[in-house]
């Protein structure tokens, strides 16, 4: 062989790999630089100027927090705005009801969460329904729906008022402690509405009793509260960077994973991760010992009245019935559903909760007349029934108000997995839909111009341009919406009753405003502090 043809037969598998470098450089530049400016077909539909070109509007987006900036651009672009994310993504917005109607209820199936959000969900919440899409979706949602049947959340209803007698009693106390009790105490009301929350979902969901409003050291309470102190915007882009790497997200949840947890402590900026992987391996021990205990309930027989009513119970005597179409929860698909449950039905009532008490803090007047309202209820008895709380008008119009204006969730995301023409829009595969939440839920074009007021009245006399299923999203639409809305609502509105029944809030010190922050779900960054007296002894 000649000397010529031997060295390039020994430089070919090098050249070629810096072929592919080359090449792979020259298509992140095209999709980053030049695809979204000049051929992309959303292009010219209206949208903010971009300011950053390596991070896009997404900078922005998170430091706004709890979709502000987005309420912004629908009032400056319209029903339909274009922005840019990270490296050249683009993302579109969309308000109208054709539009919501096709992604999320006719072709839901083609607009299913993004792979990264899908992936972080699965860990934090579990594979459940959450995660799931796809046919998968439909039969494991097939299996539970019977769960949450309105007479099954009727039976629960006073599983509610365990806890939240005991937080009222806690309250009580401490304002008694007070140094002038006539004045009231100033509580962290999310810290207490977020034990309150933990303490009903764990009772209602599982039939376990972590009692952490009392008890702040139990297994449970402990590796929720140290996973849910993870949530903000920078570790969720931080996890969803490491759970992109191929086969990472199966290896932090493996016992390998769990073994080696502490090396991430050596990575820089990448610490949380450790704390991540210990407090779900801890949850997951919890909750396979319940899954455990629900089994060994199982075989023993008992007749229907005097069997326990919490969903996984119900899940696990479901699921020893015969199914028609042969499809039966995984005992590991039940664990999930703890952490589903988990991540899915407590911060959000919690955040709900929340916001609700800052809003009835800042509006006294409207305080007063639900007061007006519950108090009678509660000098009967302290464990009113479902139905009794269904039927009050003002708690009725204070929970879907309070809702509508600052709802636990935000915003979500679809992403489109095929390129078609929606509510008049070409929209290519790729594109990320930014689910609006929020800001449809203050559109004035629906609400008129005091959307973004807190106005309990208007849900007596709802505007002609309302729309049931798209002009109030906080529990989104279509086959995977929340299937705990129900559940959500009637816990809130318990709780909201008892608490301004016995209590009266008003802010803590003057000029106080509320902060949003949120990753996924919309909270308080500084735990909502409020001035609570007493009304009722
Ligand atoms: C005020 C309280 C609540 C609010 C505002 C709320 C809101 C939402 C939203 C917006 C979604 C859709 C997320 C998405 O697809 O991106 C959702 C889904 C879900 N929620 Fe809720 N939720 C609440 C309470 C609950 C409760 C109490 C449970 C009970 C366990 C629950 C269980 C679920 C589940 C399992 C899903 C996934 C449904 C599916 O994909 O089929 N939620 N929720």
């Amino acid at each position: 062989m000649e000397f010529g043809e031997a060295l390039r037969t020994a430089t070919r598998p090098l050249n070629v790999l810096i072929e592919i470098i080359v090449f792979f450089i020259l298509y992140v530049l095209f999709n980053w630089l030049v695809y979204p400016r000049y051929f992309s077909p959303l292009r010219n539909l209206p949208g903010p100027p971009l300011e950053n070109t390596i991070l896009g509007h997404f900078g922005a987006i998170i430091k706004s927090g709890g979709s502000t900036l987005q309420m912004g651009w629908v009032k400056e672009y319209g029903g339909v705005v274009r922005s840019v994310g990270p490296l050249g993504k683009e993302r579109l917005l969309m308000l109208r009801p054709e539009a919501l109607h096709k992604i999320l209820v006719s072709d839901w199936m083609d607009y299913p969460k993004p792979n990264f959000l899908r992936k972080i969900l699965g860990l934090v919440a579990g594979y459940g329904l959450l995660a799931v899409t796809g046919n998968e979706h439909r039969q494991m949602r097939k299996a539970m729906n019977p769960a949450f049947s309105l007479p099954n959340l009727m039976a629960q209803t006073d599983m509610y008022f365990d806890a939240i007698n005991t937080l009222v009693g806690v309250l009580k106390a401490q304002i008694a402690r007070a140094p002038e009790p006539s004045k009231g105490k100033v509580f962290p009301m999310y810290e207490w509405m977020s034990k309150i929350t933990l303490d009903v979902i764990c009772a209602t969901g599982f039939g376990y009793y972590p009692n952490s409003l009392l008890n702040p050291d139990d297994e449970l309470t402990d590796a929720y509260d140290d996973l849910i102190g993870l949530q903000s915007g920078l570790n969720l882009a931080k996890f969803s960077g490491v759970v992109a790497l191929p086969g990472m997200a199966r290896f932090l949840t493996s016992e390998t994973g769990y073994k080696f947890r502490n090396l991430w402590k050596v990575v820089p900026g990448l610490a949380s991760v450790s704390t991540f992987i210990d407090s779900l391996y801890r949850l997951r021990r919890v909750s396979r010992k319940m899954l455990a205990e629900k089994l060994a309930d199982s075989a023993v027989n008992v007749d229907d009245f005097s069997a326990k009513k919490d969903i996984m119970s119900l899940l696990v005597r479901a699921r020893n019935g015969e199914t028609k179409d042969g499809y039966k929860l995984s005992d590991e698909a039940l664990v999930d559903q703890v952490l589903t449950f988990l991540g899915a039905g407590h911060e959000t009532t919690a955040s709900g909760l929340s916001w609700s008490l800052w809003l009835l803090a800042t509006h006294p007047e409207v305080q007063q007349r639900l007061r007006d309202e519950v108090a009678p209820i509660f000098a009967e008895t302290d464990r009113p029934e479902y139905r009794v709380l269904k039927d009050l008008t003002m708690l009725d119009c204070v929970v879907m108000e309070s809702l509508r204006v600052l709802p636990p969730v935000p915003m979500t995301v679809r992403e489109a997995t095929k390129s078609d023409w929606i509510a008049g829009v070409y929209v290519p595969k790729g594109t990320l839909f930014q689910i609006p939440l929020r800001v449809v839920n203050t559109w004035e074009e629906t609400w008129g111009p005091d959307a973004d007021q807190f106005r309990p009245e208007r849900w007596l006399d709802l505007p002609s341009t309302y729309n049931p299923t798209f002009s109030m999203m906080s529990f989104i639409a279509g086959p995977k919406a929340c299937i705990g809305r129900t559940m959500g609502i009637s816990e809130m509105k318990a709780v909201l009753a008892a608490m301004v029944a016995n209590f009266e809030f008003a802010p803590s010190y003057e000029g106080q405003i509320a902060h949003p922050t949120a990753a996924i779900t919309m909270k308080p960054a500084d735990n909502m502090p409020l001035l609570v007296t007493l009304v009722r002894k």
